[in-house]
């Protein structure tokens, strides 16, 4: 566990970076800083492993004052990825990824063989051990940061902006495979972003901050957008959090079986799912005779567009699988992509309303 007990950074100038910060980031989780530019986020992930000295207040990494170790025992067990990657760029990736084993006076070979494991676990492929960084996309470099932070399998990792650098579905896939590898992981996760969809996804728990460096709040990402503790935060977590907050409800909503096509058979009738010899999903197929529909599914007439949800998803992957669909019916696959049914919006809305009145029937049950 990380504790931030009464932290104050005050630079050479008088800037108050951070200002009288008390937190705590649990072990095993995630705990995302976020806010707007200069509130003093880097400054505070940087004071954990003493980039940057506090001017007061203390910093506890498992109950030890960090103050108190020495910088090099401390960066052993703290693993640091900042944006672009920060790799040597004249060091080959496999290269890159064993300097803090070989650091640590682990032989090559066991180093190299480390390195090879730790890019197969962040989704690289072997080929690309021998390239420079500089022949490498942005999102496999990031990759390739998050390789080498997790080389001599600290502990804690520090995040600062890890995908930032990259376009918007780079920067979706890269979260979706932190979360997976955190499932396996388990470590204590310090993450800074600016991106307050980037923090309600990842975090565990999110602690909004404002310039001057002071905490605003400190909750668990269901809460921070149901109940901002103040007008700033409300502002913060943006205008749509009422459908965001959606993300975190899991609900079970009616899955209807409707019989779906493959290419080539008819489609009469309205519109109809079409699906691959292993039932996936491939698009919709108009066959209204009224809207001029086809007659037989064919690839020219398919119609995509439209998310699938995964079954057990939240409500949120559910109405935003009806929505987009270009029939309003929501497609809802297994963790094969397999089709197990169709939902419809209006009983999804029927079961965010259902949500909404438990959750106020154990607001007034509470004591
Ligand atoms: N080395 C420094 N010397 C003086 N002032 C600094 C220094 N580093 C940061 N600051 C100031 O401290 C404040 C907080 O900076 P910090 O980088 O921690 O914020 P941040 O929230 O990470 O910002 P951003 O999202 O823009 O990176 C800012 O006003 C910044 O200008």
């Amino acid at each position: 566990m990380i504790r931030f007990d009464h932290v104050t950074k005050t630079y050479p100038g008088g800037t108050v970076a951070v200002d009288d910060l008390t937190l705590e980031a649990p072990r095993g989780e995630i705990t995302v800083l976020v806010g707007p530019s200069g509130c003093g986020k880097t400054t505070s992930l940087r004071m954990v492993n003493r980039m940057v000295e506090p001017t007061s207040g203390t910093i506890l990494l498992d109950g030890v004052d960090v103050s108190t170790m020495s910088q090099a025992e401390l960066r052993r067990g703290i693993g640091y990825v900042i944006q672009h990657g920060g790799l040597f760029p004249h060091r080959t990736i496999e290269q890159n990824v064993m300097t803090v084993p070989r650091l640590l006076g682990r032989p090559r070979a066991e180093a190299r063989d480390r390195a090879r494991e730790l890019l197969e676990v962040v989704g690289l492929s072997p080929d690309l051990a021998s390239r420079y960084p500089g022949q490498l996309s942005g999102g496999q470099q990031q990759r390739v940061g998050v390789a080498r932070a997790l080389a001599a399998d600290p502990p804690v990792l520090l995040m600062d902006e890890p995908f930032s650098a990259v376009d918007p579905v780079v920067r979706e896939q890269l979260q979706d495979e932190l979360m997976s590898l955190q499932a396996q992981l388990q470590k204590t996760i310090l993450l800074v972003t600016h991106d307050i969809d980037e923090a309600v996804k990842l975090g565990n728990r999110v602690a909004v901050m404002r310039v001057g460096g002071r905490l605003a709040q400190m909750d668990e990402p269901a809460r921070l957008l149901a109940e901002p503790a103040d007008d700033f935060v409300a502002s913060f977590v943006g205008r749509d959090r009422g459908y965001r907050s959606l993300a975190f409800q899991d609900v079970d909503v009616p899955l209807h079986r409707e019989a779906a096509v493959r290419m080539g058979e008819p489609v009469r009738g309205d519109w109809r799912l079409v699906v691959d010899d292993e039932s996936r999903p491939l698009g919709w197929i108009d066959g209204s005779p009224a809207r001029g529909g086809e007659d037989v599914a064919a690839p020219e007439s398919l119609r995509l567009g439209g998310t699938l949800a995964r079954r057990g998803g939240s409500l949120r992957a559910y109405l935003d699988a009806a929505l987009s669909s270009p029939s309003r019916r929501g497609v809802v696959v297994d963790d094969d992509g397999v089709l197990v049914g169709i939902v419809h919006p209006s009983e999804v809305l029927a079961a965010i309303e259902a949500a909404g009145r438990a959750g106020a029937d154990d607001a007034e049950g509470a004591p």
